[in-house]
């Protein structure tokens, strides 16, 4: 990619978050991720092309030095800050606008720096041999997959239900989300096949936010924000179908509905328990499972094997765990933080509030003594891990699935075997984990308050919601299978 040579005609738009608007290239395998403004800043960018340059570097450097080291290397592309001509970023901002959900357009995208991160593209991964088959690629957004057990924690329900859980009360009853999704991240962090099957199950019924899937670098299921429409599970499965005939799922030559999403779900489990490594989890007994959960925990059949402490789900769990305290036990220490910035502004560098993302960033969190001593080192540092384990809340992983011919070798260093794969087709599969920026330190307080507003919600509506906000029920999930999710699951 030459940047001298860009052509807005080669970009098209590809999906955006909060933060950053990202366009892919029509032929290589390369995404651009540009930063968003409130739109009110338009006329005046909120910061310098200099400033814009060292935030796109520091996410660079938080991603490659710090967020690697937890998650691993294998997972992370932390990608390049790019200069493009002006020119170029403002003809593509024209071209995406018409594209863009409504409901993102109180930001714009930054067409005053020039500088943007160039990535691999994920959703069209380079292969290690040409397929037939377009890759097929599920980005799942978990968020905390534990309760706080942190003495901090000033109420109950806090240790009891998790914070997604609560939130999706907190979303519906703010109208960002017209119905709630069913989906609990503690059954998908559990390394128990069945409730992890479950959960993605009631990510299919309500993607929101959390759930999307690409074919061939094309968005071809997510949830259509801001619409009343539940999702169009005739079309996924007339997308899914292709891939998922050739498993041991026939009954008289026909593979039933049932039977290609209960394979997909299955593959899918497979990726996201691959790894290897010996089972493990830290969150202890008891508190794996939110009481919201639509689980039935009576319903298990097979005891957990855990997940594989080099997999992708333990590395991203670990790192979340990284929150010890809670918002309510880390905010007094942020204020202790702020407070000694107030007095003595200088020593914001010293104690690298802003980065640079470096070894001594690392070494500073890592270090950390167990017991507070009252100093402010030790503060900034506990204030260091809990922004590192906000950005594990907040990240998304991308499975890429390619389904495999008989005989055929892996040869790509990041592509592994589904070795579970006797009854469900064989695919070989990459997982890598995507949006890893530092989170701001001044977004602590609102991280607090949204806290209060989540748990005061949830403890008003008592957990209950009127059934519309509940997901429709669609014809492939009977009612006898929403309440007894394991005859979707078949014992291998
Ligand atoms: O606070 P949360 O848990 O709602 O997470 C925010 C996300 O909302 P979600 O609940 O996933 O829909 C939110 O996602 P959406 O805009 O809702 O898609 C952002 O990811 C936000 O991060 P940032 O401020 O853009 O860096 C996220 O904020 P951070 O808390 O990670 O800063
Ligand atoms: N390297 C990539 N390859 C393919 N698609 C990507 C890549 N990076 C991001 N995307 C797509 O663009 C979307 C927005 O990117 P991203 O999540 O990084 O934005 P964000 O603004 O940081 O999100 P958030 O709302 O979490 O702050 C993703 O959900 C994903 O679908």
């Amino acid at each position: 990619m030459e940047v001298d040579k860009m052509d807005e005609n080669d970009w098209k738009y590809h999906g955006e978050g909060n933060k950053s608007l990202v366009v892919s290239h029509v032929q290589l395998s390369r995404v651009l991720r540009l930063l968003k403004y409130p739109a009110e800043d338009s006329e005046n960018p909120p910061q310098t092309a200099e400033q814009a340059f060292r935030q796109i570097q520091n996410i660079v450097d938080f991603s490659s030095n710090v967020m690697s080291r937890f998650l691993g290397q294998k997972f992370i592309h932390s990608g390049e800050v790019v200069k493009l001509p002006l020119e170029f970023v403002r003809q593509l901002s024209i071209k995406v606008q018409h594209q863009r959900p409504a409901w993102r357009c109180d930001k714009v995208m930054d067409i005053y720096s020039g500088c943007a991160l160039c990535l691999p593209n994920l959703t069209s991964p380079a292969l290690p041999q040409p397929t037939h088959t377009a890759p097929l690629c599920i980005e799942i957004k978990p968020k905390c997959g534990f309760l706080p057990s942190s003495k901090h924690v000033s109420k109950d329900i806090k240790t009891k239900v998790c914070r997604f859980c609560m939130h999706q009360h907190y979303k519906v009853a703010s109208g960002k989300w017209k119905r709630r999704s069913l989906y609990c991240p503690l059954d998908l962090f559990s390394g128990n096949r069945q409730r992890m099957h479950f959960a993605i199950r009631h990510l299919i019924e309500e993607p929101q936010n959390n759930f999307k899937i690409f074919k061939g670098g094309q968005c071809v299921y997510s949830s259509k924000e801001g619409s009343d429409d539940s999702v169009d599970l005739n079309s996924l499965l007339h997308h899914l179908r292709p891939y998922l005939l050739h498993g041991n799922n026939r009954i008289n030559g026909h593979v039933s509905n049932k039977a290609v999403l209960h394979d997909f779900i299955q593959v899918l489990v497979n990726a996201l328990m691959g790894g290897g490594g010996v089972g493990a989890d830290r969150r202890g007994e008891g508190r794996s499972f939110c009481e919201a959960s639509a689980f039935n925990r009576e319903r298990i059949r097979h005891g957990s094997q855990g997940l594989p402490s080099e997999g992708v789900l333990f590395r991203i769990l670990q790192t979340q765990m990284l929150d010890t305290l809670d918002i309510e036990g880390l905010y007094p220490l942020y204020r202790r933080v702020e407070q000694y910035l107030h007095d003595f502004p200088k020593e914001r560098s010293r104690l690298q509030i802003d980065g640079p993302y470096n070894e001594a960033f690392l070494e500073k969190l890592q270090k950390c003594p167990s017991e507070d001593d009252g100093s402010v080192d030790y503060a900034a540092a506990k204030v260091h891990q809990y922004r590192v384990a906000m950005t594990a809340k907040d990240c998304s992983i991308m499975v890429a699935l390619v389904p495999r011919s008989e005989g055929e070798d892996d040869e790509g260093q990041r592509w592994l075997r589904d070795l579970i794969s006797s009854r469900t087709p064989a695919f070989s599969y990459s997982v890598s984990i995507l949006d890893l920026d530092p989170k701001p330190f001044e977004s602590i307080p609102s991280q607090l308050r949204l806290d209060q507003k989540i748990v005061s919600c949830y403890l008003r509506t008592g957990g209950a919601l009127p059934k519309s906000s509940l997901p429709p029920l669609q014809d492939i999930f009977t009612a006898a299978e929403r309440e007894d999710c394991t005859l979707l699951f078949h014992p291998m």
